[in-house]
C-alpha cells in the first residue's frame, strides 16, 4: 500500500516564543525550517517594548535562522502609556501587539494591572485606527481553573468598547472562550496544538508531567472538545498557534516548574495525525494557514511542506530542551520541504 503523503501550503504558527540569545540560536530553526511564518512573542527579559527593541529583536532572530525563509511577524509587549505617536512610529516594524496581564506567566510581570476601558482607551483607540491587532493573554488571578473563564467578561469588555479592534485571544483553553467567539465579531482565537490533545488529567491525573505544564493549564474533556470542534471545522475565527514555549531542561524537571510546552518540531506531524484521526484533513490547510492570512490580512512566503504516514519516533531532547510526547512514536513523519 502506498503511504499517505500530506502537503501543506505555508504554515503559519500565530504564537510563538523564540526566545533570545543562547535558547534562541538552539531552536529558532525548528521552527524556522517547516513554517512559512510566526508570530513572535515579545516575553523577554526586559519585554519588547520600543521600537530599537523590536528592530533588534528581528535582526536577532534572522541571524538565528540562518539560510531559512521564514517571517518573523514582530510584536510588542503591550503598555498602557503606548501613543498615537510613537503606535505611529513603529507601525511598519510589528504586525500586532500583545497584552499579558502582569505577573500571569512566564515574564509578564510589566503586564497590565488592570481592565479599565477609559484607562486602556488612548492605546487602544490608536491601535483600531492603525489596524494593529490586539493579542491577548486571557487570564484572570483568580483560581487557576477558573482564570480563563473569568477573563471572558473583559474579552466582552473589550470586544464592545473597541468594535474596530481586532483582539485575538491567545491560546484558548475553555468552552467559554470558544462561545464568546460566536458573540463578537472582533473577537478571534489561536488554538494550540497541545490543547487539542491533552486535559488536566495528562498533565497532573498521573505522575506529574512537567513537559505539558503551560499557561494556560489544560482543561477538561468538554473544554477539550469544544476546541477541537473549531479547529477540526476550520473555523474561519481560529487558527493554529502552537505556544511553543522552551525552557532548558533544569527550569522543567524543577522545584518550580517553569509553564510552556516545547511542540515547535512535531507541531505539523502531530496536527496531521490528529486531522486525519478525525477525518478533517480537508481543513488542516485552512487552521494552518489560510485563516491567519484572512485574520491578519498577510501573504506568506511560500513554501511547501510535505508530510509522509511513516512512524517517527520523537527525540528525548532537542538543544537541551525537551519536546512535548518526547520518546514517544506518532504517526506522520516530515518528508521534505520545498521553497518557492
Ligand atoms: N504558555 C506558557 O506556559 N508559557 C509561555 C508564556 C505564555 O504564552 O503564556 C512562555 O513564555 O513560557
Ligand atoms: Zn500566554
Ligand atoms: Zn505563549
Amino acid at each position: 500500500m502506498p503511504s499517505t503523503t500530506v502537503r501543506l501550503d505555508a504554515p503559519l504558527d500565530m504564537h510563538l516564543h523564540l526566545r533570545d540569545g543562547e535558547m534562541l540560536h538552539n531552536i529558532a530553526k525548528e521552527s524556522a525550517h517547516t513554517f512559512s511564518g510566526a508570530i513572535i512573542m515579545p516575553n523577554l527579559v526586559p519585554p519588547v517594548s520600543s521600537k530599537e527593541e523590536v528592530v533588534a529583536y528581528k535582526e536577532r532572530i534572522m541571524e538565528a535562522i540562518g539560510e531559512a525563509r521564514f517571517t518573523p511577524y514582530m510584536t510588542l509587549f503591550f503598555k498602557p502609556d503606548y501613543d498615537r505617536e510613537f503606535l505611529e512610529s513603529v507601525r511598519d516594524e510589528i504586525t500586532a501587539i500583545k497584552l499579558y496581564p502582569a505577573g500571569i506567566t512566564t515574564n509578564s510581570e510589566g503586564g497590565v494591572s488592570g481592565f479599565d476601558v477609559e484607562e486602556l482607551r488612548p492605546a487602544l483607540e490608536a491601535m483600531s485606527d492603525l489596524n494593529i491587532p490586539l493579542c491577548v493573554h486571557g487570564e484572570t488571578n483568580g483560581f487557576v481553573m477558573d482564570r480563563e473563564a473569568e477573563f471572558v467578561s473583559i474579552y466582552e469588555k473589550l470586544a464592545e468598547a473597541f468594535p474596530r479592534l481586532k483582539i485575538i485571544m491567545e491560546h484558548i483553553t475553555t468552552k467559554a472562550s470558544v462561545e464568546a467567539l460566536e458573540r463578537f465579531e472582533n473577537l478571534y482565537a489561536t488554538i494550540t496544538l497541545h490543547h487539542l490533545i491533552i486535559t488536566l488529567d495528562d498533565v497532573a491525573g498521573g505522575m506529574l508531567q512537567p513537559h505539558l505544564f503551560c499557561k494556560p493549564i489544560a482543561k477538561r474533556p468538554e473544554d477539550r472538545e469544544a476546541l477541537l470542534n473549531v479547529a477540526l471545522a476550520a473555523h474561519p475565527k481560529v487558527m493554529f498557534g502552537s505556544d511553543s514555549a522552551p525552557h532548558p531542561r533544569h527550569a522543567k524537571e524543577a522545584c518550580g516548574c517553569a509553564a510552556g510546552v516545547f511542540t515547535a518540531p512535531i507541531a505539523l506531524q502531530m496536527l496531521t495525525e490528529l486531522f486525519e484521526t478525525h477525518n478533517a484533513l480537508d481543513n488542516l490547510q485552512a487552521f494552518l494557514s489560510g485563516n491567519a492570512q484572512k485574520i491578519y490580512g498577510i501573504t506568506p512566503l511560500t513554501k511547501e511542506v510535505l508530510l509522509e504516514k511513516r512512524p517517527f519516533t520523537i527525540p528525548a531532547e532537542y538543544n537541551g530542551v525537551v519536546p512535548m510526547y518526547a520518546g514517544e512514536e506518532i504517526a506522520y513523519s516530515l518528508k521534505g520541504v520545498r521553497h518557492g
